[in-house]
């Protein structure tokens, strides 16, 4: 499909237009909006429709400002939590560098498995960061998909998958922490259709076998040198509608606010962090932030977290909601597939 770009999205791709934004510490539409990260306790949403609405409305919010909020009662179990971030200590630490090169990135034409520091950068930093990257397969999925899986390009392929053959336990891991958090994913669909005055199941059909790319990352510690700013991973914003991330307690992520300052998103412990990505802003017609972070290891532990980039059906157009459409506010994007968007978003990234 042909799709023209607006001037808006034109600026987006530009990295001149990213280190702008963080000098002048504007948000896109120039608002300044009060900045705050609140905890969300969702325990209410897997009560009744009513608990939903109410949760949808303190999510609503978050998203009309920060663009960043933490969950609780989230429904992932702890074990889960500990065991994957536990997987992850051991493939980055544990494997040799033999072992990493047979899974690297560079054999897997989308990306998925083991990315050394340099092999992926943002915003042209030297990035601190390893990696280990997969993608959604119907395998992962607790309802076993519906078979219709596409990858980014629009490919019909299932498992393309890299996993470490060295590490036995390791995809059992993944697969525990991934599936309870495909789930939740969904979950938060409908609390994010709610709170667009949205039928909760709007987005159901949309996510019967999502884009959902996941990562394991690594931040070694802070080097102990005084103001020591190296950068784990590049000022950005999320390409797909929301992140779930898991993190270990070394806290590292901050958060640009509109003012623009850096504000540190501690870890919360049982705690889960959420935000808007540009997919979920070009689905609100930008009201939904999406909000530049990065990640500094200041401390001396190591980091580890686990991102979640949680989409629509790569095949779906993603055209702007009716809800946030009005006479004086028109569609600020053209419509396009999902996959297809997120595909010219990476291009930008790759160093190999
Ligand atoms: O590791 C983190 O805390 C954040 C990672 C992140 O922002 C990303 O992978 O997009
Ligand atoms: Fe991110």
């Amino acid at each position: 499909m042909a799709t023209t770009m607006t001037t808006e999205e034109r600026e987006a791709r530009n990295p001149t237009y990213l280190a702008s934004r963080l000098q002048s510490g504007q948000t896109i539409d120039g608002q300044n909006l009060a900045f705050e990260i609140p905890i969300i306790d969702l325990a209410p949403s897997f009560e009744s429709l009513a608990g939903r609405q109410q949760v949808a409305a303190k999510i609503r919010a978050a998203c009309l400002s920060s663009g960043f909020f933490y969950i609780t009662s989230h429904g992932i179990n702890q074990a889960a939590c500990d065991g994957i971030l536990e997987q992850g200590a051991r493939l980055f630490k544990r494997i040799s560098a033999e072992a990493k090169q047979k899974i690297h990135i560079q054999h897997s034409p989308h990306g998925y498995g083991w990315e050394s520091s340099d092999s992926t950068s943002i915003a042209g930093d030297i990035e601190t960061k390893e990696a280990f990257n997969w993608s959604y397969s119907s395998d992962l999925d607790p309802t076993g998909g519906d078979g219709q899986y596409v990858q980014l390009d629009g490919s019909h392929a299932n498992n393309l998958n890299q996993w470490p053959t060295d590490l036995p336990t390791f995809y059992d891991g993944v697969r525990n922490y991934y599936g309870q958090a495909l789930q939740l994913a969904r979950h938060l669909c409908r609390l994010f259709a709610l709170s667009l005055h949205l039928p909760e199941d709007y987005f159901d059909a949309m996510t019967t076998h999502p884009s959902a790319n996941a990562r394991i990352m690594y931040y070694p510690p802070s080097k102990g040198v005084a103001n020591d700013v190296s950068v784990g991973l590049g000022a950005h914003t999320d390409y797909q509608c929301f992140t779930i991330l898991l993190c270990s307690s070394t806290p590292g992520l901050e958060i640009l606010s509109p003012a623009g300052q850096w504000v540190g998103a501690p870890t919360v412990k049982g705690g889960l962090v959420v935000n808007i990505a540009d997919m979920m802003m070009r689905w609100t017609n930008a009201s939904y932030k999406s909000t530049i972070h990065w990640v500094v290891n200041r401390s001396e532990g190591e980091r580890y977290s686990v991102p979640l980039f949680f989409g629509v059906n790569n095949e779906q157009v993603v055209d702007t909601l009716p809800s946030c459409i009005l006479e004086d506010n028109p569609s600020k994007y053209a419509p396009i597939k999902a996959g297809e968007y997120v595909l010219q978003r990476l291009a930008t990234t790759r160093t190999y």
